[in-house]
């Protein structure tokens, strides 16, 4: 089986034109990912220098392609982080359809990329208790199996579960740069609204005092340094569509939102509004996840409890991508309570690899 070592060893053969180092030395290769369906990394070189690197990305992918056992290679060229404020991503063409004019990202909308963070995905539903916080925190292990460093940010006011889904009892520790340290649990940097406050108060937040707290979590987090800046950071949002999601989404700058629905009329209908706040506030959705779509009972057949494929029928009507589906799985639940998440500690069990193919599709959405 191929490695990262061997990978890196090839690529180094290739010259950076700027620093005439090897590809590796010169640290251009970021996220790189070995597995056995695909080889790939984000070629990162300065803004100005993109169409220069054209080549190079072309002479890498082609390398990695003729390694040993590589079935498909990819590489991506992308630009290095500019300095804050950076406007927001235009609108999306695949939401053209007139029927769904509403969900359409609008104009542009100025906001703030917490610093030394390369990517921010809000994680949203319309309505409470479908799971979202289970599927975010699956979404964000599922792209730090892909080799990313990701971070999570648990937004959820009405019900911050971040402490006990990982296990975290000690709020995060302020560096001398008096950024908080986002203290870290199964590879993935964590903070959360309920390290600041006791949960019960925090229901009772009214709208500017939440946001305002938000707004500090995510700016004053040490989420990366420039040195090593962290690839993705996760936000888990309250469930709805109020004004603590929208003032978060209009001051941010969010470059994609995954929208969580269960099988349900009631949940689609509320998730369908969720689609709308993104769209209002020129986010693109790069998708929408079905949890608790089925239950597999022990002899394999699969109980639609809730009924199931709805999402993906909303997302077909609506032109947005559908990610996929997530099964109920006791051990599922067992594990977010206990601080166990299924999985972190079963990286190739039947729900990562669910989790991972979503996470790559969210990959492939953000550095497209
Ligand atoms: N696919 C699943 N299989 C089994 N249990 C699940 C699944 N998804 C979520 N759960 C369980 O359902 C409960 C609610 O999930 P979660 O807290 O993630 O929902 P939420 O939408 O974030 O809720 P809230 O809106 O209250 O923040 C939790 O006990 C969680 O473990």
């Amino acid at each position: 089986m191929l490695d990262k070592e061997t990978v890196l060893t090839a690529l180094n053969t290739i010259i950076d034109p700027m620093s005439g180092q090897g590809l590796t030395d010169a640290g251009l290769v970021r996220a790189l990912i070995v597995s056995p369906e695909r080889v790939g990394f984000m070629l990162e070189v300065p803004q100005d220098r993109v169409t220069q690197y054209g080549p190079i990305r072309l002479a890498s992918e082609k390398l990695l392609a003729g390694l040993d056992g590589v079935k498909k290679a990819q590489v991506v060229l992308t630009a290095e982080l500019a300095p804050n404020p950076q406007p927001q991503k235009a609108a999306s063409a695949r939401l053209s359809d007139k029927a769904v004019e509403d969900s359409r990202p609008k104009a542009p909308v100025a906001g703030v990329r917490p610093n030394h963070v390369k990517r921010v995905i809000v994680v949203g539903s319309g309505k409470g208790g479908v799971g979202k916080s289970t599927v975010s925190l699956g979404l964000a292990i599922g792209l730090q199996q892909l080799g990313l460093s990701v971070g999570f940010l648990d937004a959820d006011i009405y019900g911050p579960s971040a402490p006990v889904m990982l296990g975290i009892s000690k709020p995060p520790e302020f560096g001398a740069d008096k950024l908080m340290v986002p203290p870290e649990a199964f590879g993935l940097k964590v903070n959360s609204v309920g390290f600041l406050v006791d949960p019960d108060q925090a229901m009772i937040w009214r709208g500017p005092m939440a946001s305002q707290a938000l707004t500090q979590l995510l700016t004053q987090s040490r989420w990366g340094t420039a040195e090593e800046p962290l690839d993705v950071l996760v936000i888990d949002l309250p469930p709805g569509t109020g004004d603590v999601q929208l003032t978060l989404t209009q001051k941010t700058l969010i470059d994609g939102a995954v929208v969580v629905s269960t099988p349900q009329e009631m949940a689609l209908s509320d998730a369908r509004r969720a689609v709308t706040l993104f769209g209002k506030t020129g986010i693109e959705v790069l998708g929408v996840i079905e949890n608790m779509a089925y239950f597999l009972s022990p002899d394999g057949s699969e109980l639609e409890i809730f009924g199931r494929g709805g999402a993906k029928k909303m997302a077909e009507a609506l032109k947005i991508p559908f990610l996929g589906e997530v099964p109920l799985d006791p051990a599922m639940r067992k594990g977010c309570d206990e601080a166990r998440p299924l999985t972190a500690l079963e990286p190739d069990g039947a729900m990562a690899s669910r989790f991972k193919v979503m996470a790559q599709k969210v990959l492939d959405g953000l550095w497209k």
